[in-house]
């Protein structure tokens, strides 16, 4: 069973959970990147963020929309931006075809948790099985994430 761990992170935190979550499951680790980055100041970023996604703009990207046929399973994860996912899943979401793919979905947040990013992929992979996902804080340990993947998979 092939695993890939897709991800895109602003500031480092989603990238850890992705590390480990690529260790744990021996998957491979692919980072999405948008063409242009988002502001270093978090209010501008957060502004840029809003207006985006209020518009389900897909920002084009520079790495992250190699094929995906031969990934079995596939943990896209995001921070949870404005209750979402970041624009640029999106664009990786629309780049690649996902149809019949098992996808588990994984967010760090601020608090907020998933907030409606479930729903948001049920949208927009209609053809996938989408699984519970794992959301967690920064600072979840190395242990709770091992016990929430094997509950997952
Ligand atoms: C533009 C923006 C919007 C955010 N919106 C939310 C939100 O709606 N709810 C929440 O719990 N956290 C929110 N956060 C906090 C991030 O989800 C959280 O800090 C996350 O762990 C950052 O992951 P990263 O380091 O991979 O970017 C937001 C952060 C940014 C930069």
């Amino acid at each position: 069973m092939k695993i890939l761990v897709v991800y895109y992170s602003y500031s480092g935190i989603t990238r850890r959970l992705a590390e480990d979550i690529a260790l744990i499951t021996g998957g491979d680790l692919r980072e999405i990147k948008p063409q242009k980055p988002y502001s270093f100041s978090y209010n501008t970023a957060v502004k840029e963020a809003r207006e985006e996604i209020e518009r389900g703009y897909c920002p084009p990207l520079i790495q992250g929309t190699e094929s995906v046929e031969d990934a079995d399973i596939i943990f896209i994860g995001s921070p949870n931006w404005l209750k979402t996912f970041a624009p640029p899943v999106l664009s990786f979401l629309k780049a690649v075809d996902l149809d019949g793919k098992t996808i588990i979905p994984f967010c760090t947040h601020g608090g907020g948790g998933f907030g409606r990013m479930i729903e948001d992929y049920k949208n927009e992979c209609k053809n996938s099985i989408i699984k519970e996902g794992i959301a967690l804080k920064g600072d979840y340990s190395f242990d709770e994430l091992k016990n929430r993947l094997n509950s997952n998979m």
